[in-house]
């Protein structure tokens, strides 16, 4: 392998210890901890254990976490109170609704009841409305926000590059291409069904690939000396019966032969995610209370 291996696990251990420092300010100058609230709708296994990292590292950081659990048969309604109820509690800085949700929920209208301020995941078309247009106020999903850290600090500057995102979704591709062309990059957006793909990806100095499809970027589709961000988390059958194991979208071993840096799938962008979520719960706290923005996140 010739590719720097891009450590998204130490990257997002850095940047909480600095959320934990800057946790431990607020709470000492509002006398009250910043407070995410969660909530999970029925009994979804992965789901279970993303909620239960993110607790764990809400309350590491020295921030408030508290969890809803909703069994599965809850009505629409009932979560749309449960909402209301923590929109209005001065306690919560951030919501954040696991998603995938149970097919008799609508997630938009869902999405659209959290108050835009405290909508942590970024998903409140309010939010990517202020993303698209450059508002400072602007809470930035996640996912994408910590993929243009990770190459923040591979490259330093970005004008003047040309990114290339394979995947158009709105929790992923589309911020993460309105944050690279905020940063000066000439962006393409490509999907499952662009033509000659492969072509267009051998174009890029930085590809994002955000598709879902197990090892689907092979090396002859990555410039030379390219950064390559694996937003995969694609989950295969194991070795062993009854286990399974994560690969990303691209196919590491052969892509790291080509690239220039790259993150591994796990320990690349899934620890930057959960490290943006106390980030994005903190900056929410911060402009609730009034205080200027935390400097260095
Ligand atoms: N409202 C909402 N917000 C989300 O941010 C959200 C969501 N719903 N639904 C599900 C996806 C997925 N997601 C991940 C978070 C961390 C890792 C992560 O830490 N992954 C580890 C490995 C974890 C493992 O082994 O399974 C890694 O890549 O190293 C992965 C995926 C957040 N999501």
């Amino acid at each position: 392998m010739s590719a720097r291996r891009i450590d998204g696990k130490a990257a997002a251990a850095a940047l909480r210890a600095r959320v934990a420092g800057l946790a431990q300010s607020f709470a000492a100058a509002t006398g009250r901890p910043a407070g995410l609230a969660t909530v999970l709708v029925g009994e979804d296994p992965a789901s279970q254990v993303y909620i239960r990292s993110k607790r764990a590292a809400t309350a590491e950081a020295g921030m408030r976490s508290d969890h809803h659990p909703l069994d599965a048969g809850t009505s629409e309604t009932e979560l749309l109170a449960l909402i209301e109820r923590l929109n209005a509690d001065p306690a919560v800085d951030g919501i954040l609704v696991q998603l995938p949700l149970p097919a008799h929920m609508d997630a938009a209208r869902v999405i659209a009841t959290i108050d835009p301020d405290k909508d942590v995941d970024g998903f409140h078309v309010v939010n990517a409305g202020r993303l698209a247009v450059g508002d400072p106020a602007a809470l930035v999903p996640c996912t994408p926000l910590g993929c243009l850290h990770l190459l923040k600090a591979e490259l330093g500057d970005l004008s003047g590059l040309h990114a290339v995102v394979i995947g158009r979704s709105n929790i992923v591709g589309k911020p993460m291409a309105m944050l690279l062309l905020g940063e000066s990059c000439t962006v393409t957006i490509a999907h499952s069904r662009t033509r000659d793909l492969p072509a267009i990806c051998r174009e890029a100095d930085i590809l994002v690939a955000a598709v879902g499809r197990p090892e689907m970027v092979k090396a002859d589709w990555i410039k030379p000396g390219a950064t390559v961000i694996d937003v995969g988390i694609n989950r295969l059958p194991g070795a062993e019966p009854g286990k399974s194991r994560l690969v990303g979208d691209v196919a590491f071993a052969e892509a790291a032969e080509v690239a220039g840096a790259i993150t591994p799938v796990p320990g690349g962008v899934g620890p930057m995610t959960i490290a943006m979520l106390l980030r994005n719960t903190l900056v929410a706290a911060h402009r609730r209370a009034g205080l200027p923005a935390p400097e260095g996140l």
